[in-house]
């Protein structure tokens, strides 16, 4: 199964020989976790594209209905209820400011941790607006989402011959993994004429992986490796797995964290939800030596992910990351 991705008719997206050359679609598979085969289309999928889309996963639909219910009504509450729960820090209630670095969006969202969700006390105010049923979808969402990365992770170790096989998913199985949810909510936009504009712009995410849902109003997009941006069709009853800047070290750049976008809709709100999965804060981040046996091929240098965290709070949304976290390779063009 495969999921049909138009190329989206931005300029610079035009064939540069014949302008009315339509791009072609491209296809993203859809994988089936209980296909015997889902861990060999993942890995295809995870260094061709640094995504796809998870179908058959299992998760009851009533729980995705409520939780997005829920959600909606928390986004429909005044602005100054909202803001009691913000500005986030980075948890709590955001309103178009994203990171601390002077990024902005059409987006209002909550962020929470998995571990905080009562600590934080920007967290805790979410739930002191909301009935106790949003807090309770939150949990058992966030259990589903950690259960769907680790199965991910495991079928990756398994194709990749990884050892110990549980190394990846255990990053996130622990109750000290530092894993976070992010619901985001665009606001339609009541254009004329019809423009869209960027409710959430170009980035990666850091982490292991992200598992995203959405209800089915369209606007995520992403970036191909020839830097054609593709616009993702919605599908509320199935995920998208987002390889993040963190597995792209593990797998020494094998699998690439992609980017992407979300681009306002002026018709409809989009909802969506995000999972990030990541490691504890003091795991150590590194190319496997499984997957290097030489030393000297590691493209990356060894760093906590609490380490990448703190580097990056301090970028701008669409900075590349990862390059402080490269290391120069003796014979590397630079040198010469
Ligand atoms: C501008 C920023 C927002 C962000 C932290 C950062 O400094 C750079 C990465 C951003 C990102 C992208 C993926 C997730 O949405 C997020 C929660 C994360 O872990 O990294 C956000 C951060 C955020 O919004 O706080
Ligand atoms: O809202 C979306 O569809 C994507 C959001 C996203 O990329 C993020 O929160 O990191
Ligand atoms: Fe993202």
């Amino acid at each position: 199964m495969v999921v049909v991705l138009q190329p989206v008719t931005l300029e610079s997206n035009v064939h540069p020989v014949n302008p009315k050359c339509k791009p072609s679609p491209v296809l993203i598979p859809a994988v089936d976790l209980t296909d015997p085969d889902a861990k060999t289309q993942i890995v295809k999928a995870c260094e061709e594209f640094g995504f796809f889309k998870v179908v058959n996963h299992g998760v009851r639909p009533d729980l995705l209905t409520q939780l997005e219910q829920e959600a909606n009504k928390f986004f429909a509450l005044s602005q100054s209820l909202k803001d009691k729960a913000g500005p986030a820090d980075p948890f709590g209630y955001g309103n178009k400011r994203i990171g601390p670095n002077g990024d902005v969006g059409w987006v209002e969202y909550i962020l929470l941790n998995v571990n905080l969700l009562l600590a934080s006390t920007k967290t805790a105010a979410v739930f002191r607006q909301t009935p106790a049923i949003f807090r309770e979808a939150v949990e058992e969402y966030m259990e589903e989402m950690k259960g769907i990365s680790s199965k991910v992770l495991e079928m990756v170790a398994k194709e990749l011959m990884i050892e110990p096989q549980e190394k990846l998913s255990e990053l996130v199985k622990v109750k000290e993994s530092d894993s976070c949810l992010r619901m985001n909510h665009y606001p339609e936009k009541d254009k004329t004429p019809a423009k869209e504009e960027i409710g959430f712009g170009e980035h990666t995410d850091p982490q292991l992986l992200s598992v995203l849902r959405s209800n089915d109003t369209e606007g995520l997009q992403i970036c191909l490796k020839d830097g054609t941006w593709v616009a993702v069709p919605p599908d509320h009853s199935s995920f998208f797995v987002i390889v993040g800047d963190t597995l792209q070290v593990m797998t020494n750049g094998r699998f690439k964290s992609v980017k992407h976008r979300v681009l306002t809709n002026t018709k409809r709100s989009r909802l969506s939800m995000i999972y990030f999965a990541g490691p504890p804060l003091t795991e150590k981040i590194a190319p496997l030596s499984c997957l290097v046996p030489n030393q000297e091929d590691c493209l990356y240098k060894e760093f906590t992910w609490s380490q990448y965290k703190s580097s990056a709070y301090k970028t701008k949304l669409g900075d590349y990351r990862l390059g402080l976290f490269e290391k120069q390779l003796p014979f590397s063009i630079s040198n010469v």
